[in-house]
């Protein structure tokens, strides 16, 4: 998917949600658990009755290798489920990845041929030519970590080197890679005092921002930062929209909590 495809959605829809589908056996419905595959059935449920609301969804991988080859077939019909049901949204394989050249090649193959998903998240410190092989795909998008969510983000992310922080390093690097311009960068939301100084360096890139709701951050905070103006942002609720309810009535309450987000960010739109 373009970006100019993604701007027209998050217009149309008034809405730069995206649903993180990170999903715990010991957190969901009981009553899912009897299903052939309740991995599936829960992602179905939640994607069924929120994807009005949401222009993308963001499966962590850790929440399907954690099942092993079970939790890997979930993900597969997953992302299928979205590919053909709802072509216009968005998808990010959030795996972190990155490596030398030769394994991140494979990495890219995997989530952008074989899953067919429209970005995945990539860690940059093993540098330029750990992140190309995901840059090499022109129909892709690569989000890289800037700055994010977790308290550990202090220990390198915010240093200095060579008079600068690493993670301002991070931005003004990669924006000189090929295929630049099909980059995100995640920035956590918990770190808003950032924005400012971000947006001086990537003024025109896509944010992903995770860490609103359980971690704590704020989304009235972050939201006057997207590009240019008003959109180029996608902010993350994983926990906070799949278990507002452990009963029957998940879907339902994950609309309702995703439906009183995405009225929060219409009113930046
Ligand atoms: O790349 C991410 O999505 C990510 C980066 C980051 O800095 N912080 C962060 O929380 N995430 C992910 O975003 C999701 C946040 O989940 P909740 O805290 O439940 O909304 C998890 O899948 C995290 O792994």
């Amino acid at each position: 998917m373009t970006t100019q495809h993604l701007v027209k959605e998050i217009k149309r829809k008034k809405s730069f949600l995206c649903i993180g589908l990170d999903v715990d056996l010991e957190k969901i419905p009981q009553h899912l658990l009897e299903e052939e595959d309740p991995i599936f059935a829960f992602n179905k449920a939640i994607i069924d009755a929120t994807h009005h609301l949401a222009v993308a969804y963001k499966p962590n991988l850790a929440f399907y290798e954690a099942y092993g080859i079970n939790g890997l077939k979930a993900l597969g019909k997953t992302i299928d489920y979205l590919n053909e049901k709802h072509p216009e949204i968005f998808t990010i394989a959030d795996a972190k990845r990155g490596d030398i050249g030769n394994t991140s090649g494979m990495y890219a193959k995997a989530f952008f041929e074989d899953l067919n998903f429209d970005s995945v998240t990539v860690a940059p410190y093993m540098g330029r030519d750990s992140v190309e092989p995901f840059l090499e795909y022109k129909d892709k998008h690569t989000i890289l970590l800037a700055l994010t969510s977790n308290q550990g983000a202090f220990d390198f992310q915010t240093q200095k080197m060579d008079g600068e922080e690493l993670y301002k390093k991070v931005l003004e690097v990669s924006k000189t890679w090929k295929n630049a311009q099909n980059l995100m960068y995640v920035v956590g939301a918990t770190k808003a005092e950032f924005l400012a100084d971000i947006r001086k360096i990537i003024p025109e890139n896509f944010l992903l921002v995770p860490g609103v709701g359980a971690q704590g951050g704020s989304l009235e905070e972050v939201c006057k930062y997207g590009m240019n103006g008003n959109v180029g942002l996608l902010i993350n609720s994983s926990r906070g929209v799949l278990y507002a309810s452990k009963e029957k009535d998940f879907a339902e309450k994950a609309a309702e909590v995703a439906k009183d987000l995405q009225q929060q960010m219409a009113g930046f739109l």
